[in-house]
């Protein structure tokens, strides 16, 4: 089995996939705390031969968790940001400094759909930009909807959004403190992703197609008008990619991979983007 770990700010996500298969055996997510440690809410490391690690945690966490993986599995491959990669380039001015998970959602959107503009909508949301050509523009980070809600200290924090309410629910004045709040952020947070989606889009004279992942991806997804696909396994695609391991991967597949969004034409872009700013 391999075992790749996605250690966010919040959670610390987990999956096995079958080295022979290629088929995903089990899943599953622990809290990111100060000492984690594999335990009982991780799998068995008897049964995996290889790990994948992207961590956007303290350098601590990485450190500890690396060295006891290495005690009990013989490959353990961490992913680095680095300058280039798979045909892409780092736009950062200190390509190092950029999240990996950030990172790996780039190189993964770029290997599946060529230039794209990659959405994480975890802890933070981010929405990185890779052109056709792979040059990595660099991107934007707010705070994600959970941080957003609870940096308001209104006691609305464990109100969570409805993930069924209809988005344009959403979209109506809050008439008590938890949907002001709720339909506030998510306001914020979709109608910036719209936003920077088009004006990014208008500025490199290309429409690309957009990409989202992370634990509020389905809830965002609801409200971003722009065509999309949600792809959990997004920052694991990355790792697939720098690190194949199975016959699959060395093929160019990525798991769970959806199918490419078909963007609208630039134009249509270009007049939304007209229209937003006569408003
Ligand atoms: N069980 C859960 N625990 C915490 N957050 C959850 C849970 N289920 C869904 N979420 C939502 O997922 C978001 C966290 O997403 P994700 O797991 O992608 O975070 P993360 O990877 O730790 O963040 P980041 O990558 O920004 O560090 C929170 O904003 C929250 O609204
Ligand atoms: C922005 C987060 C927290 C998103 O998980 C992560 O990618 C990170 O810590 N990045 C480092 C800063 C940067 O990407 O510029
Ligand atoms: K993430």
């Amino acid at each position: 089995m391999i075992l790749d770990l996605d250690i966010g700010n919040t959670l610390s996500k987990w999956r096995l996939k079958d080295v022979t298969s290629s088929e995903i055996r089990s899943r599953g997510a622990v809290w990111t705390r100060e000492e984690w440690r594999p335990g009982a809410d991780i799998p068995d490391l008897d049964v995996v031969e290889a790990v994948r690690i992207s961590s956007v945690a303290r350098a601590a966490v990485l450190e500890e968790t690396v060295a006891l993986l290495r005690r009990r599995v013989r490959h353990v491959h961490v992913a680095r940001s680095a300058p280039e990669a798979l045909g892409v380039v780092n736009g950062y001015e200190e390509p190092h400094r950029l999240g990996v998970d950030r990172w790996m959602g780039a190189l993964a959107g770029y290997q599946l759909a060529g230039g794209c503009c990659a959405v994480d909508c975890g802890s933070a949301i981010t929405i990185d930009f890779v052109l056709p050509g792979g040059t990595h523009l660099g991107g934007f980070i707010m705070p994600g909807l959970r941080l957003m809600k609870e940096s308001l200290k209104l006691g609305t924090r464990n109100v969570a959004i409805d993930p069924d309410s209809e988005s344009d629910a959403l979209l109506e004045p809050g008439r008590r403190t938890a949907d002001a709040v709720n339909h506030g952020i998510y306001m914020a947070a979709v109608s910036a992703i719209n936003r920077i989606y088009s004006e990014v889009c208008d500025q490199q004279s290309v429409a690309l197609p957009m990409l989202l992942t992370g634990g509020d991806a389905r809830v965002v997804s609801r409200g971003v008008q722009v065509p999309h696909a949600v792809w959990p396994d997004m920052v694991y695609g990355g790792l697939e990619a720098c690190f194949p391991l199975t016959l699959a991967e060395r093929a160019g597949k990525m798991s769970g991979a959806p199918r490419v969004p078909e963007p609208v034409v630039l134009e249509k872009i270009r007049a939304g983007l007209a229209f937003s700013m006569l408003l």
